[in-house]
């Protein structure tokens, strides 16, 4: 079964308040409408830009969605610091990130964490991206499909098929991020073929079908298209270039299966 792929953007820790209206604004007059219907394209930004990118987005005719880079895993409480998942369905979030590599090296989180996030996610109707990826000494093992499958199955660990039908999975070698080291398209046709079939087993093979599978590290113009032409990438969770309107308008274009006019 044919699945629309899913571009998105992840900004990470970058940009003023001013710098991502202008982002957006940008991708927004890049990207002609006549793509939108072939590919879904979202921006991540950090959550003190949500309301800005809500105001711009909201109730234009521009079809971005966005999203947010991290849920608490709590409903409400003495949690500093952190954004529950009511708070950004109230911005208007489609997405959240849970279980970024960064989140999962930096501050320490668990499969167990990152389930914990993407049942808050699906409980505010958002749809998690779970990431999930290997570090460059299992990669070298060849151990990369059993780490990755260990890894999904840990997050994923006790969700119902229909929680597990409104969820998107992103693979991203950790030794592929920011580093401009791409992980060949055969590469990430493995991880996200292996993704697919365990999904199959928690869930369905019906639902695995139409689970969207992304991949995710260096992504640019060049690389996309022999992504995301594989049978089982559907898309792609872009980090650096998804900073730069031009070239992430490009690469969403060639996602929805054609150039920039
Ligand atoms: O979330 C995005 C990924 O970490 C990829 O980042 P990158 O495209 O800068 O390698």
């Amino acid at each position: 079964m044919a699945r629309k792929p899913l571009i998105a953007g992840n900004w990470k820790m970058n940009l003023n308040h001013l710098e991502a209206i202008a982002l957006v604004q940008k991708i927004a007059f890049s990207l002609p409408a006549k793509y939108f219907g072939q590919v879904d394209v979202t921006v991540i930004p950090p959550f003190t830009d949500l309301r800005s990118v809500q105001t711009l987005v909201e109730g234009d005719k521009l079809l971005l969605t966005y999203g947010a880079q991290d849920v608490s895993p709590h409903d409400s409480g003495a949690y500093t610091g952190e954004v529950s998942g009511s708070m950004l369905a109230k911005l208007g979030c489609t997405f959240v990130v849970v279980g970024h590599s960064e989140r999962r090296t930096l501050h320490s989180e668990t499969d167990e964490t990152v389930l914990a996030k993407t049942k808050a996610a699906l409980k505010n109707g958002l749809t998690p991206i779970v990431c999930i990826g290997e570090g460059l000494g299992i990669r070298e093992a060849g151990e990369h499909v059993a780490y990755n499958i260990a890894q999904l199955r840990g997050s994923l660990a006790g969700l119902s098929a229909d929680d597990i039908s409104n969820i998107v999975v992103a693979y991203e070698p950790v030794w592929a991020i920011g580093t401009g080291k791409v992980a060949s398209a055969a590469d990430a046709q493995e991880v996200c073929k292996a993704v697919r079939e365990e999904l199959a087993r928690l869930a369905s093979p019906e639902i695995a079908a139409t689970v969207r599978v992304l991949y995710g590290g260096s992504v640019n113009a060049k690389n996309v298209g022999e992504i995301v032409g594989q049978g089982d990438v559907d898309g792609a969770l872009v980090g650096g270039a998804s900073l730069k309107a031009d070239e992430f308008a490009t690469l969403s274009a060639i996602a929805a299966g054609g150039p920039l006019p």
